[in-house]
């Protein structure tokens, strides 16, 4: 059995060899050729499965993707051949929830604000949206959710329109697919007349899919803001419309930008692989089943000690030990700003960005010990690991 993987899937390589012969290669340039006589394909976002890609694929039984996301796979055109697919939902959710917490409270820091004095708009209640509103109600963070579709299941939370987002939160951060179709299209959601209708001093956070902002119309916008014309706005963004090509006039007008790394915790990537092992195991008959905290090593710093109830400046320093979004920042400018728009450099830079990227963790990593009355409830709820001393 041949088992195709993207190289860019940490642990697959060890599990999936268990299975068959193990081929590796980079996920954005595979070709209908490299399917030849492989039966299943281990890929990432960055492989579209679609009619050309599977034209010589004469043995292809099952496709997997270690992502959330699930764009880049046409199910119609594997279901029609009777190929099995299975993705990853919700593997990255902690990972995206941290980037944008370190987002806010570095920008708290360089901006002079506090956290807890912004309401934030959560749009896309799904793993990833619901998982934010988790521990910004962990802080006590007020929020609002716009989902229109879970509203229109009868999802029981309480639901906005973009409206009242626009009018009543200071943090706009979205969590949506990428769709062009339906009652509900997400494409180029955040346009022109969205950024106009927002306050003036918001931040908008897009670590969903590039094309749900349309990156023109929020250059002209943070243009103007920062021309001193328009209202303040403050932009940061994971994920570029033409990725992996990045504007580079827009770059620099961003507060932080990174290539489209905000749900790369250890974590995640281990959990997005194990799903996908486990749901190939099942669909061969296999009983066999791995978890995701099997795979882990152990963090860089478990253990953090308390003297204190902490306060939004600890808070600040033990989120800052797991993920500090100024990192991935800092190496992506440095990266982009050594090759041309629209090279193939630009590409390869991006991408290498992602091969190579650091051991993130997610705050669960991390052990913090402390009495009941310095807040640990509060920190276990944001997803550390908490001992209660007596
Ligand atoms: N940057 C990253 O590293 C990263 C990581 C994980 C996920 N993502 C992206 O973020 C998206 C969300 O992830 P998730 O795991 O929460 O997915 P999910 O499918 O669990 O949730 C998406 C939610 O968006 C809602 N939605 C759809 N259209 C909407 C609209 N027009 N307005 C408001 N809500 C709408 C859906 O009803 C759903 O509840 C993924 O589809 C993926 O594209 C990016
Ligand atoms: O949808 C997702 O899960 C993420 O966007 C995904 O993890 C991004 O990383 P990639 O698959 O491109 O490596």
């Amino acid at each position: 059995m041949k088992i195709l993987i993207d190289e860019n899937m940490p642990y697959a390589e060890a599990l999936f060899s268990q299975l068959g012969e193990v081929i590796s290669k980079p996920g954005r340039t595979m070709t209908a050729e490299d399917l030849v006589d492989i039966d299943a394909l281990m890929i990432r976002s960055v492989t579209k499965v679609n009619e050309a890609l599977l034209t010589k694929a004469n043995k292809l039984k099952f496709v997997g993707t270690a992502t959330a996301g699930q764009d880049h796979v046409n199910e119609a055109t594997l279901a029609a051949k009777g190929i099995a697919f299975t993705a990853a939902p919700g593997c990255n959710k902690v990972g995206v929830a941290e980037y944008v917490l370190s987002s806010l409270m570095v920008l708290g820091q360089q901006q002079g604000f506090s956290i807890f004095d912004k309401k934030v708009g959560i749009i896309g209640a799904g793993n990833v949206g619901s998982y934010l509103a988790q521990c910004l109600e962990a802080l006590g963070i007020p929020y609002l959710l716009n989902d229109p579709i879970k509203q229109q299941q009868g999802d029981s939370r309480t639901f906005h329109s973009l409206d009242d987002i626009r009018l009543q939160c200071d943090v706009i951060t979205m969590h949506t697919p990428i769709t062009r179709d339906g009652e509900y299209p997400t494409h180029h959601l955040v346009d022109d007349t969205f950024l106009a209708d927002l306050q003036s001093g918001a931040i908008l956070i897009n670590a969903a899919r590039g094309p749900v902002v349309d990156n023109l119309a929020l250059k002209r916008a943070l243009q103007q803001s920062q021309s001193g014309e328009g209202k303040k706005l403050t932009a940061v963004l994971d994920v570029f419309e033409h990725e992996p090509q990045v504007d580079l006039e827009l770059l620099p007008l961003l507060a932080f930008a990174t290539p489209h790394v905000a749900g790369y915790g250890l974590e995640g990537k281990a959990r997005g692989t194990t799903m996908v092992y486990n749901s190939y195991c099942q669909f061969l008959g296999l009983e066999q089943q791995v978890t995701a905290a099997s795979l882990l090593p152990i963090a860089p710093v478990p253990q953090v000690s308390l003297s204190q109830e902490w306060d939004e400046s600890t808070l600040f320093s033990l989120t800052q030990i797991v993920y500090d979004v100024r990192r991935d920042d800092g190496l992506f400018r440095r990266e982009m700003g050594q090759t041309a728009e629209g090279s193939p450099e630009m590409a390869t830079a991006f991408d290498r960005m992602r091969k190579n990227y650091w051991d993130r963790r997610e705050y669960s990593a991390i052990t913090v010990a402390g009495e009941a009355h310095f807040g640990v409830e509060s920190l276990a709820k944001l997803g550390f690991t908490v001992e209660e001393r007596p």
